[in-house]
């Protein structure tokens, strides 16, 4: 399923009537580095604010950071954040208190290695929550680490009230509504709670839910969560060669933005058209781009591209390792 761009209002009903009506009401970034500040940057423009009725939150989202001289750059730069140096302040988790017709994401946005700790902070500070109520939703970004993993770490003991996951995979150009989201709910997340992260999601990247398997959040991570890197370390390396040969560094970068940016366009309104065959329409038979193109694939770009990709996955897979991380 693709899911395209929307507007995120705040406490408004966002669900088909159907389903549990859940009004999203505050959002809590565990972590305050980059991709954070990217979501929250491509957030920042398009959102309004619907109060459900008799309701005031007076933050909409909150940011923990564990770095003190941090909490006041965030402040600053998201007067509509409650930020805060600790995942066991009890303010931050009293901002997002739900009841049974709230909802509440949590994002961990902080490196793999601080999971566990957060995870164990999040089920400490809903300890003593009362069944009926619903439970945050707890979304992660980090691949490798899979919902069996933070299930075990989010419920360690209880069969009942169990914290919804939504594993995802969204990439930085976020911060200006152009990501790509990819992500996987688990089984213990109800439909109303996955469309909830979803619409999240939709405000600033179009989503696709990863099916059958959750492993394949890992290749996705591998090709669009770390993707902006590839194709910025091709176009440097375009870049580097254009200079090589006397182009200003300033020209030769605008004008190959301006290629990519119109070359992805051009694929990505014409589906049906292969690549391969997009490729033949910039060759003239036996002219340049052809001999150029022949050269690249004879020094073994795609080996080295599926070599780089699998590299990253099998990071990504023993980064689940967990306890070593
Ligand atoms: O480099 C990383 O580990 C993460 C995963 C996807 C993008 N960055």
């Amino acid at each position: 399923m693709v899911y395209s761009s929307c507007q995120l209002k705040l406490g408004q009903a966002l669900w088909d009537p159907k389903l549990k009506n859940l009004y999203l009401t505050h959002i809590t970034f565990i972590g305050g580095g980059t991709m954070a500040c990217a979501i929250l940057d491509g957030l920042a423009e398009s959102m309004s604010t619907t109060l459900k009725p008799g309701q005031a939150p007076e933050h909409t989202f909150s940011i923990t950071t564990r770095r003190q001289e941090r909490t006041m750059q965030l402040s600053e730069r998201y007067p509509r954040a409650y930020v805060t140096d600790s995942n066991d302040d009890g303010r931050l988790w009293e901002l997002a208190r739900n009841d049974e017709s709230t909802a509440h994401i949590v994002l961990i946005c902080t490196k793999p290695q601080s999971t566990l700790e957060v995870c164990q902070s999040i089920r400490l500070a809903h300890k003593s929550i009362p069944a009926a109520y619903n439970l945050p939703i707890v979304v992660t970004m980090c691949p490798g680490i899979t919902i069996a993993q933070l299930e075990s770490w989010l419920n360690p003991h209880s069969h009942s009230n169990r914290f919804p996951v939504v594993r995802t995979m969204p990439n930085t150009p976020v911060s200006i509504r152009q990501g790509a989201t990819a992500l996987v709910p688990s089984r213990w997340a109800s439909a109303s709670e996955v469309d909830c992260v979803v619409t999240f999601f939709r405000v600033f990247s179009p989503c696709v839910e990863v099916l059958p398997k959750e492993t394949l959040l890992d290749v996705a991570a591998a090709v669009s969560g770390s993707g902006p890197a590839w194709i910025f370390q091709y176009y440097k390396s375009l870049i580097e060669a254009a200079v090589q040969w006397g182009l200003p560094e300033d020209l030769a970068r605008s004008l190959i933005m301006q290629t990519g940016i119109g070359a992805s366009m051009l694929a990505n309104e014409q589906p049906e058209i292969s690549l391969s065959s997009m490729i033949s329409d910039v060759c003239v038979p036996g002219g340049s781009t052809e001999k150029g193109i022949k050269r690249l694939v004879d020094l073994g770009l795609q080996e080295a591209v599926a070599d780089a990709v699998g590299t990253s996955l099998g990071a990504n897979h023993r980064m689940g390792g967990h306890p070593s991380l």
